[in-house]
C-alpha cells in the first residue's frame, strides 16, 4: 500500500467523488484462518471501501449473538490475534483496500503495545478500533502509534453529550464511527427518530468522514443511513453471509446485482 494511502485519504477520496463509503466487517479466522485471504479479496473485488477485521476475544462485551457466535467459531480454530497478523502479512501484497483491525485492549496488552503495532505494521494495517479503549486513555495505545500510518478509530455513541461528541471529533482519526444504537451489534427492525438529527450533527462537528454503524443489515437500510453520513458500516449481516455461503447477500447489500 502506498504511504499516502491512508484510511482518511481513502475515506476522503470516496467523499470527494460524491460517493459512499462501505466498510465491512468480518470475524478473522471464522472458518478458519484460511478462509481469511479468500474472503478479504472477495469483499475487495465485491467493492467494500475498507475491511474491519474482527479479532475473536472470549468477552467481547459489545458484539452480539451473530459476532459472538463467529468468535467462538475463530477461536475454536486457534485463531489470535498474533496468527491474524501474520496471515495478512503473508498476503499484504494483494490487498488494496484498507483494513481496520477490531480488537478490544485485553489481547493488545498480551500481545505487548509495541509489538502489537509493529506486527500491524507489518500487516499493512491502517487503522484501529478499540471499543473498550476510551479517548482519556488512548495515549496508551496512541503514543505508540506516532510516527505510523496507523489511524486509532474513535467511537461516538447515540448518548454522548455534545461536550464529548466535540472532544472526540477533535482527537479523531481515519474516520469518525457513529454507533447507530444503544446496546450490542447485530440486526434490528428500526431506528431511533432521533438518529437523523444525531447524525447531522456529528457531521457539523467532525473534520472528517463519519460513517455510521451497528444493526445495518440489508440494501435499504445501507442507502438509508448512507443517505445521513459518509458511509455506513455492516457486521453481522456479512458474518451471517459468510458463514451460510451466501456471499451473494455481500452483493445485494453493496445494491449489486446478485452473481
Ligand atoms: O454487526 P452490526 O450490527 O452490523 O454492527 C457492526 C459491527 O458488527 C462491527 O463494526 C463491530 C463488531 N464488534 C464491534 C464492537 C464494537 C464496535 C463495533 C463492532
Amino acid at each position: 500500500m502506498m504511504a499516502n494511502k491512508t484510511l482518511q485519504n481513502v475515506m476522503e477520496a470516496k467523499v470527494a467523488q460524491g460517493e459512499k463509503a462501505f466498510v465491512a466487517y468480518i470475524m478473522a479466522g471464522d472458518g478458519g484462518l484460511d478462509a481469511l485471504r479468500e474472503q478479504i479479496l472477495f469483499l475487495q473485488e465485491a467493492g467494500v471501501t475498507a475491511i474491519e477485521l474482527g479479532i475473536p476475544f472470549t468477552d467481547p462485551v459489545a458484539d452480539g449473538p451473530v459476532i459472538q457466535e463467529a468468535g467462538l467459531r475463530a477461536l475454536a480454530t486457534g485463531a489470535n490475534l498474533r496468527a491474524i497478523l501474520k496471515t495478512i502479512s503473508s498476503f499484504k501484497e494483494e490487498i488494496q483496500i484498507p483494513l481496520v483491525v477490531m480488537t478490544y485492549l485485553n489481547p493488545i496488552i498480551a500481545f505487548g503495545i509495541e509489538d502489537f503495532v509493529q506486527a500491524c505494521e507489518q500487516s499493512g494495517i491502517s487503522g484501529l478500533i478499540i471499543p473498550d479503549l476510551p479517548l482519556e486513555e488512548a495515549t496508551l495505545i496512541s503514543d505508540e502509534l506516532q510516527g505510523t500510518d496507523i489511524a486509532l478509530v474513535q467511537l461516538v455513541s447515540l448518548t454522548s453529550p455534545q461536550q464529548r461528541i466535540e472532544k472526540i471529533a477533535k482527537a479523531a482519526e481515519g474516520f469518525i464511527y457513529a454507533v447507530t444504537v444503544n446496546g450490542i451489534t447485530g440486526v434490528r427492525q428500526g431506528f431511533t427518530e432521533q438518529l437523523e438529527q444525531h447524525l447531522s450533527n456529528l457531521k457539523k462537528v467532525s473534520q472528517i468522514p463519519v460513517l455510521a454503524g451497528f444493526g445495518i443489515s440489508n440494501a435499504q437500510q445501507v442507502e438509508e443511513i448512507s443517505a445521513m453520513v459518509d458511509g455506513v458500516i455492516v457486521g453481522s449481516a456479512i458474518v451471517q453471509a459468510f458463514h451460510e455461503g451466501h456471499k451473494e447477500k455481500i452483493n445485494e447489500l453493496l445494491n449489486k446485482q446478485p452473481v
